[in-house]
């Protein structure tokens, strides 16, 4: 019997707020459901992350996307308070692209108040921003593994923007055989190279102006040929009257433990903080040299 709803109601986009009306996977046709998590405020770095969905997933999967402002990830109140949170706009966003599917839920509706349960990964996220952002890695594999269970993805695609986070959540996935594929996909810049974060709306213009000099010094310390030149000649590039680094490192690409020479493939990152605005970005040292 052929379905007889119009097309345009076929094609509307489904907005799931309650976690117990995410709509199950079909079984025969729509066998694939490529989730994006993210915390909203969307720009062209999560679009293209949609968009990568949307051609993983073909013409008969699932495209479906997170917005959820995860409060157990976040180290600071005032960072919590002041993320933005366009949501309409973002509803938007998704419907260009074809998104099938946007869960966001409320955080009552998805902590139990007397929850004891959480994942803690307790390598790979000892360094970096889980070196500064004490329990961050904790709330981020936390919440994914949870919208894991709620939505069912067959895979779920990260930014390589968020390098060290994309690392764990692979690392989870291997570790406690969670039936997702992780995609990574590129960082996607602005044009002259800051790395686009929703947290770039905040910074005021003497700050915008001054925060590509991140991505410049990533890039010119990464020709020099020790691992104390690369961090030194980093280290000087970045610094400004404006900036404060948070942590400025040189890992190995792997583990993500600082390397004491070049025989592997590296990891130059960074957080800087603008006022209370703190921004990563990172830069990979290929090929091996030694
Ligand atoms: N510039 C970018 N290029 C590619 N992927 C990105 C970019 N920015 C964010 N992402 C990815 O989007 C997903 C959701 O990230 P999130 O919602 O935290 O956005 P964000 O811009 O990183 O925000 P912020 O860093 O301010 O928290 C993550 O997988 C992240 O790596
Ligand atoms: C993966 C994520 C959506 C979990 O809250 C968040 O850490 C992010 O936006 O990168
Ligand atoms: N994309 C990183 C999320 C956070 O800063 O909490």
């Amino acid at each position: 019997m052929p379905d007889a709803s119009p097309p345009e109601i076929l094609a509307a986009m489904r907005i799931v707020v309650d976690p117990a009306a995410i709509p199950a996977l079909p079984a025969l046709q729509q066998s694939s459901r490529i989730l994006v998590p993210t915390m909203g405020a969307l720009h062209e770095g999560h679009l293209e992350l949609i968009r990568r969905a949307r051609t993983l997933a073909g013409p008969n999967g699932e495209v479906a996307v997170s917005i959820f402002v995860n409060p157990i990830q976040f180290d600071r109140p005032d960072d919590l308070a002041a993320y933005p949170r366009p949501l309409e706009q973002d509803l938007e966003k998704c419907r260009a692209e074809g998104v099938d599917l946007v869960f966001t839920p409320e955080a009552s509706s998805i902590f139990h108040p007397d929850r004891s349960t959480a994942v803690l990964e307790s390598s790979l996220s000892k360094t970096l921003c889980g070196a500064t952002r004490p329990g961050h890695f904790d709330g981020v594999c936390t919440i994914v593994l949870k919208l894991f269970n709620l939505l069912q993805p067959t895979a779920a695609v990260f930014g390589e923007k968020d390098y060290q986070q994309l690392a764990i959540i692979r690392r989870m996935v291997r570790d406690l055989n969670v039936p997702v594929e992780i995609i990574a996909a590129p960082t996607v810049r602005e044009s002259d190279g800051l790395a686009m974060s929703s947290r770039n709306t905040r910074l005021n213009p003497t700050q915008r102006a001054d925060a590509p000099r991140i991505r410049q010094a990533l890039l010119s310390a990464s020709k020099e040929s020790s691992p104390e030149a690369i961090l030194a000649t980093a280290r000087a590039a970045i610094e400004s009257s404006e900036n404060r680094i948070d942590y400025l490192e040189l890992v190995d690409a792997e583990t993500l433990q600082p390397v004491e020479d070049l025989s592997c493939p590296t990891l130059l990152a960074t957080a800087v903080f603008y006022g209370d605005v703190r921004l990563i970005d990172n830069h990979s040292i290929r090929p091996c040299r030694n």
